[in-house]
C-alpha cells in the first residue's frame, strides 16, 4: 500500500451508492475539500438527501451505468450488491480510474484510512484492511494526544516556512531553524508570533544547542 494525499478540488468524484457506508465516504470527501462530488443512487439516506438539498454533493436519482466512470479521478463503489461492486470496480480499472471497493479487504485501488484532522494537519491510520476497529481505535488515541492547539500552530509554522524561504538564503540553515521551529509546536494559547522575531531565537537556541554539542563533544574544553 502506498500513502498519498490528494488534492480533489475542482476534481470529479464519483459515489455509486447511497446508503450509510456512501454517507460516510461523502462526508470524508467534503472535509477534505472535494466540490465535485456526483452520487448516483436511485436511494439515499436523510443525511444524503440533505447534502443534495443543500447542493453539497450533485444526486443523480437512478442506477449505476458503465459511463458513470468516464472523466472521474476517483470513484466509490459503495453500493451493497457485491457482484455489482465487482463490475464497477472492473470498469473503472478499464477506465484508469481510481477505485475504491467499500466490501473489498484488501480493494485493488485505494482503501480510506482513519483520519484525524488538524487545520493542515492530517494525520492517517491504516491497517492495509486488515482491521478498521484498530485504525478507529488508534484514531482515537492520536485525538487525544494532539488536540486542537495544532491547527493554530500550523498557521504559524506555515507562515515562518514561508518568511524563512524568502529571508534566509542558505539552505542548511533554513532546514535546522524550520527542524527547531517544529520541536517548538504546540504553542498553547499564543495565537501571533513576529516571523522576524521568532527567526531570531531560533537562530539564538541553534547557537546554544551548538555549544551544548561542542561541550558534550569535549571541543570546549
Ligand atoms: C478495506 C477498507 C476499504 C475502504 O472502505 O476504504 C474497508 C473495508 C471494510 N470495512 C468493513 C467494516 C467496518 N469498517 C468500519 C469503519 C471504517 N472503515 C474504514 C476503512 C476501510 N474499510 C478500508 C480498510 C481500512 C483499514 O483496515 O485500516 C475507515 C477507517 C475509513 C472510511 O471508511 O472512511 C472507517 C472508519 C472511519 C472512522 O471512524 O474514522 C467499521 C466500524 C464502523 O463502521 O464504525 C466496520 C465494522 C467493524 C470491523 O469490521 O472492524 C468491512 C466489513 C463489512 C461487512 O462486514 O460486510 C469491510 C470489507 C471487508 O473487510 O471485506
Ligand atoms: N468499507 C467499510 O468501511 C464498510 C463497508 N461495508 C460494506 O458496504 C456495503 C454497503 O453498506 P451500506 O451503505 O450500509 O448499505 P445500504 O443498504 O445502507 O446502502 C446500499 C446503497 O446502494 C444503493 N444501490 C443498490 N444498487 C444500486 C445500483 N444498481 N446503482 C446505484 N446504487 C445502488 C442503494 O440504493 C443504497 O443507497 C455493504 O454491503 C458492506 O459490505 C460495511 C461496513 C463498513
Amino acid at each position: 500500500m502506498y500513502p498519498i494525499m490528494l488534492q480533489l478540488r475542482g476534481e470529479r468524484v464519483v459515489m455509486i451508492g447511497g446508503g450509510r457506508i456512501a454517507e460516510r465516504k461523502v462526508k470524508g470527501l467534503l472535509e477534505a475539500g472535494a466540490d465535485g462530488v456526483v452520487l448516483i443512487s436511485s436511494q439515499l439516506t436523510p443525511g444524503l438527501q440533505d447534502l443534495a438539498a443543500c447542493g453539497s454533493i450533485e444526486w443523480q436519482g437512478r442506477p449505476y451505468q458503465s459511463s458513470d466512470v468516464e472523466g472521474a479521478r476517483l470513484l466509490f463503489a459503495a453500493t451493497d450488491d457485491l457482484e455489482l461492486n465487482r463490475r464497477i470496480a472492473e470498469d473503472s480499472r478499464r477506465a484508469g480510474v481510481l477505485v475504491n471497493t467499500v466490501d473489498e479487504a484488501e480493494g485493488r485501488g485505494f482503501v480510506n484510512p482513519a483520519v484525524v484532522r488538524r487545520g493542515d494537519l492530517l494525520i492517517a491510520v491504516s491497517a492495509s484492511g486488515a482491521s478498521p476497529s484498530l485504525s478507529i481505535r488508534l484514531k482515537r488515541e492520536l485525538e487525544q494526544q494532539y488536540g486542537s492547539e495544532y491547527t493554530d500552530s500550523l498557521v504559524q509554522l506555515r507562515k515562518l516556512r514561508d518568511y524563512v524561504k524568502t529571508s534566509v538564503s542558505d539552505v542548511l540553515e533554513r532546514e535546522i531553524l524550520l527542524r527547531l521551529a517544529a520541536e517548538e509546536v504546540p504553542f498553547g494559547s499564543e495565537t501571533e508570533k513576529d516571523m522576524q522575531a521568532w527567526t531570531d531565537s531560533l537562530r539564538a537556541k541553534r547557537l546554544e544547542d551548538g555549544q551544548r554539542e561542542d561541550n558534550h563533544n569535549g571541543k570546549s574544553e
